[in-house]
C-alpha cells in the first residue's frame, strides 16, 4: 500500500510534476511550518548540505531534479540512512545535449555580436566577418554518459562531425560502436570543439585547468554544460584573454549565480548562459513527472531504479 508523503519541494518544479505529486501526496514549500514533517524531498540545484536532517527527522528520501549530485551531502544522507535518487534520463540529456550544441553554433556564428551589429546600425561591418562552422569540426567530448552520447549523435549525424571522447568509464569497443573514437583527454583537447560531460567530483574538480586549456588549439572553443567547478574559472578567463583559445560556452559557474565582477563578464569571445541548459518545456516536465514517479516508487515502500546511494539499503 502506497503511503500518503509529505513532499518539501524546495526549488520549483514544472507545474505538470506538482499536480501529479499532489494527487497522492502532501505538497509543501521550505518555508511552511509543517517542513519538519518532510518525507521526500525535492531539490534542484540548490545546496542542501547535512544540516538539514536535523529539521527533518522523518526524512525518507531526496530526489534530485536532473542529473548532477554535487550539491547533495550524500554521505551524510546515507548515514542517516536516506535514499537519494535522481532523474538523468529522456528528455533531461536532451535538453542539455541540445543547449551544448546552442552554445557551439552560438560561438561559432558569433550569434550575440551578430545581433548587435543588427541592432547598431553596423550592417557593413559584416564584409569583416567569417563565421564558424560545425559541420566537418573535429568535437572532443570529456565524458561519454548519456549527454554526450546524445552530443554525438547530434555532430555526427546532423554536421556530418568526427567525434572523439575520453571517458575511463565506457570502454573504447562501446563508443567505437556507435562511431565515435576513444582518446585520451589530450587528444580530446586537440579538437575543434571540446564539450564537457562529467559530473562535479572530487576526481573532476579543476579537470580542465591551465596545462589542459595549453593543450587547446588557438582556434577551438569550449562549452561546458556540466558544472562549474570542472573548468578552473580563472585559467579559461586568461586563455580566453591571451587567445590561447578562440572561446568559450559556458551554462555553469563555480558559484551560481555568478559574482558581478566574474572574470568572465568582460570578455566578448564568452558566451555565457544561466544554468538553463536542461530548462527546456520537454526537459522540465520530464524530470517533474520522473520526480514523481520516484516519489511514488517511495511511497509503495520500494528502491527507485535511480537509487544513488544503495548503502541505505537493509
Ligand atoms: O541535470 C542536472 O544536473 C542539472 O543541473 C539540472 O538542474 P535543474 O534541475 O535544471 O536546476
Amino acid at each position: 500500500m502506497p503511503v500518503r508523503e509529505c513532499v518539501c519541494i524546495i526549488d520549483p518544479i514544472h507545474p505538470v510534476g506538482v499536480e501529479r505529486i499532489a494527487t497522492m501526496h502532501d505538497v509543501i514549500g521550505p518555508d511552511d511550518p509543517r517542513v519538519s514533517e518532510t518525507s521526500v524531498l525535492v531539490i534542484r540545484t540548490s545546496p542542501l548540505g547535512p544540516d538539514i536532517f536535523g529539521a527533518m527527522h522523518g526524512l525518507k528520501a531526496i530526489v534530485k531534479h536532473g542529473a548532477g549530485v554535487d550539491n547533495i551531502a550524500i554521505p551524510a544522507a546515507s548515514a542517516q540512512g536516506v535514499m537519494v535518487a535522481n532523474t538523468p534520463g529522456g528528455n533531461n540529456s536532451t535538453a542539455v545535449a541540445e543547449g551544448a550544441v546552442a552554445l557551439m553554433l552560438g560561438l561559432l556564428r558569433r550569434t550575440r555580436d551578430m545581433d548587435a551589429l543588427v541592432r547598431e546600425g553596423r550592417w557593413a561591418e559584416r564584409w569583416g566577418i567569417r563565421l564558424g562552422d560545425l559541420t566537418g569540426a573535429r568535437v572532443g567530448l570529456i565524458g561519454f554518459g548519456r549527454i554526450a552520447q546524445r552530443v554525438a549523435r547530434i555532430c555526427s549525424g546532423g554536421f556530418g562531425c568526427e567525434v572523439l571522447a575520453c571517458d575511463p568509464l565506457v570502454p573504447a569497443a562501446d563508443m567505437r560502436a556507435v562511431g565515435v573514437e576513444s582518446a585520451d583527454l589530450p587528444g580530446v583537447l586537440a579538437c575543434d570543439v571540446v564539450s564537457i560531460h562529467v559530473p562535479l567530483t572530487e576526481g573532476t574538480r579543476n579537470l580542465v585547468d591551465t596545462v589542459e586549456l595549453a593543450m587547446m588549439s588557438p582556434h577551438a572553443i569550449l562549452v561546458n554544460c556540466s558544472r562549474g567547478g570542472i573548468v578552473n574559472e580563472a585559467a579559461l578567463a586568461e586563455a580566453l584573454r591571451s587567445g590561447q583559445i578562440a572561446g568559450a560556452g559556458i551554462d555553469v559557474f563555480v558559484n551560481e549565480p555568478p559574482e558581478p565582477d566574474h572574470a568572465l563578464f568582460g570578455l566578448p569571445n564568452c558566451l555565457l548562459s544561466p544554468h538553463v541548459a536542461g530548462v527546456t518545456e520537454a526537459g522540465m516536465r520530464d524530470m517533474a513527472l520522473h520526480v514523481a514517479a520516484v516519489i511514488d516508487t517511495v511511497s509503495r515502500g520500494e528502491v527507485p531504479a535511480t537509487l544513488l546511494n544503495p548503502e541505505v539499503l537493509p
